[in-house]
């Protein structure tokens, strides 16, 4: 066996020290083949690596053929799925790979899917599809492009098996991939501690994740008021999560308990979309018959998902100020929005009062009008001028014209940006083009960009546009 790269970090063992109440040791699959088809160098520092130091080889070895590290470890939880609670869950496909402290000082998750089967595999293969790695590391770099808080892809190894899916035309390929995140302790880690009636625990777990994820709150003398701050700050957390997904255009498509990080991380990327049409009831997972985790539910969800979490936690802190705490999960949620909204307008620092009807305006002209959601943002970015200033028929002059009852709705969006160019600074109109650079990449992955990415993949084995995609959302 090989030495390489990834084994010279220093593993932590955070949540192996829990105990054996919390996971299960699984061994990785053996697969026929491992080609690397992505690896993300950008993260290699965080880990305290030199990317031009770390071969394919190690990735392969590290990251396919699972070499050189031990224990792994299944993560235990539980889950309402759609509304349901759901006792036979946990990582079926995945596992803990190992713990680190980033060059920053905190601690770090490396977990699998589509590693081979555990404990909770149910019957299912273990498996990842190739497409849905693909899909996978595609919303997830373009999500951290758009400023949303999300677990990256560090590695994506395409493994040779032969897969089949309802969801997808069969046989298809395999894939492991490899994520990196804050943590994959969810909120389904706690019901999970309810269902079996151990408060103890569940305290323990609570410790754990203060300790590890909450730090600063350490700081509190008394233990009950630590354990509400937590609380507090994990619905704050959530809120402006709720927000980042919907100024991104994001549909999640399965915003299950299981899905929710207790750090406020975004992860699990499966039938996920990017918005084609701002429309607050888009669904995006099929089986999402009753528009439960539409667009626009998001908010609705994710609050419903942390009074679920009050009843595990209950069982140590005090209800009433938990319920207290979800009360201003809206207000956050709503002032995240509009100052991220702001942020792709190209408003940096705008008082949200000025800002709002410019917020109002965009959802109206976006909702109502036939223009694409993310091809919106990018022409206002390619487009921008200090002309606009000037004269409000610069602006946009140089579109093609619009149908007209779209060209109605965006006479009126622009009569009130030019309002606003008129009574910003100096300063504040010249930060535009850089503000609308930073919130706006040009890389656009709705349905059709990701089906064509994947169709020169499926039919061609070119991985180009992949390539391509990647390497424009680090510009
Ligand atoms: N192919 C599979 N084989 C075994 N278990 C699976 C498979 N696909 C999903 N599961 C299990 O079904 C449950 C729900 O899956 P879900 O799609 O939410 O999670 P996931 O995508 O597997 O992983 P994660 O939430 O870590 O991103 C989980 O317990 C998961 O491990
Ligand atoms: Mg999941």
């Amino acid at each position: 066996m090989s030495h390489h790269c990834f084994q010279t970090l220093e593993y932590e063992p955070a949540f192996l020290s829990l105990g054996e109440e919390y996971w299960d040791e699984v061994q990785a699959a053996t697969f026929p083949q491992h080609i690397l088809r992505f690896r993300n160098d950008a993260l290699l520092p965080l880990m305290g690596l030199d990317p031009a130091k770390v071969t394919d080889a190690d990735f392969i070895a590290a990251f396919g053929q699972f070499q050189g590290r031990e224990p792994f470890l299944a993560m235990r939880y539980h889950g309402y799925q759609f509304g349901e609670y759901n006792a036979r869950l946990g990582d079926g496909r995945g596992f803990l790979y190992g713990q680190f402290r980033g060059v920053d000082g905190q601690l770090y998750d490396l977990g699998t899917k589509g590693s081979g089967t555990t404990p909770y595999s149910r019957g299912g293969d273990g498996r990842l599809t190739l497409k849905g790695g693909v899909r996978e590391v595609l919303a997830s770099e373009l999500l951290h492009r758009l400023g949303v808080r999300t677990f990256r892809s560090l590695s994506l190894v395409e493994t040779g098996e032969s897969l089949w899916r309802g969801d997808e035309p069969s046989p298809t390929r395999s894939s492991v991939l490899v994520r990196l995140g804050r943590s994959h302790i969810r909120f389904g880690t706690f019901e999970r501690l309810h269902y079996l009636r151990r408060p103890d625990l569940i305290r323990r777990l609570l410790d754990h994740v203060i300790y590890y994820y909450y730090p600063h709150l350490l700081e509190i003398p008394d233990p009950k008021e630590r354990d509400c701050a937590f609380y507090r700050e994990l619905v704050a957390r959530t809120a402006d999560l709720a927000a980042q997904w919907l100024v991104a255009g994001f549909c999640h498509g399965v915003l299950n308990t299981d899905n929710m990080a207790i750090t406020g991380e975004s992860f699990d990327y499966g039938p996920y979309v990017f918005l084609e049409h701002y429309d607050l009831g888009f669904t995006a997972a099929y089986f999402d018959y009753y528009g439960r985790y539409a667009y626009g539910n998001q908010p609705a969800i994710c609050a419903w998902n942390l009074e679920k979490l009050q009843i595990p936690l209950s069982l140590v802190m005090p209800l009433e100020e938990m319920q207290a705490a979800l009360k201003t999960f809206g207000d956050r949620c709503q002032t995240t929005y509009f100052k991220l909204m702001l942020k792709r307008l190209g408003w940096a620092d705008l008082p949200l009062e000025l800002g709002r009807p410019l917020v109002a305006e965009t959802q109206a002209f976006l909702s109502r009008s036939s223009i694409s959601y993310p091809q919106f943002f990018v022409s206002l970015r390619q487009e921008f001028s200090r002309q606009w200033a000037v004269d409000v028929g610069h602006i946009f002059c140089e579109s093609p014209t619009l149908p007209s009852a779209d060209q109605k709705l965006l006479d009126r969006w622009k009569k009130i940006y030019f309002e606003l160019l008129q009574q910003a600074t100096p300063s504040q109109q010249a930060s535009i083009p850089q503000t609308l650079a930073a919130a706006n990449p040009l890389v656009i992955l709705t349905r059709p960009q990701i089906e064509h990415i994947w169709q020169a993949i499926d039919q061609g084995d070119d991985w180009s546009r992949f390539t391509a995609a990647l390497e424009l959302m680090q510009t």
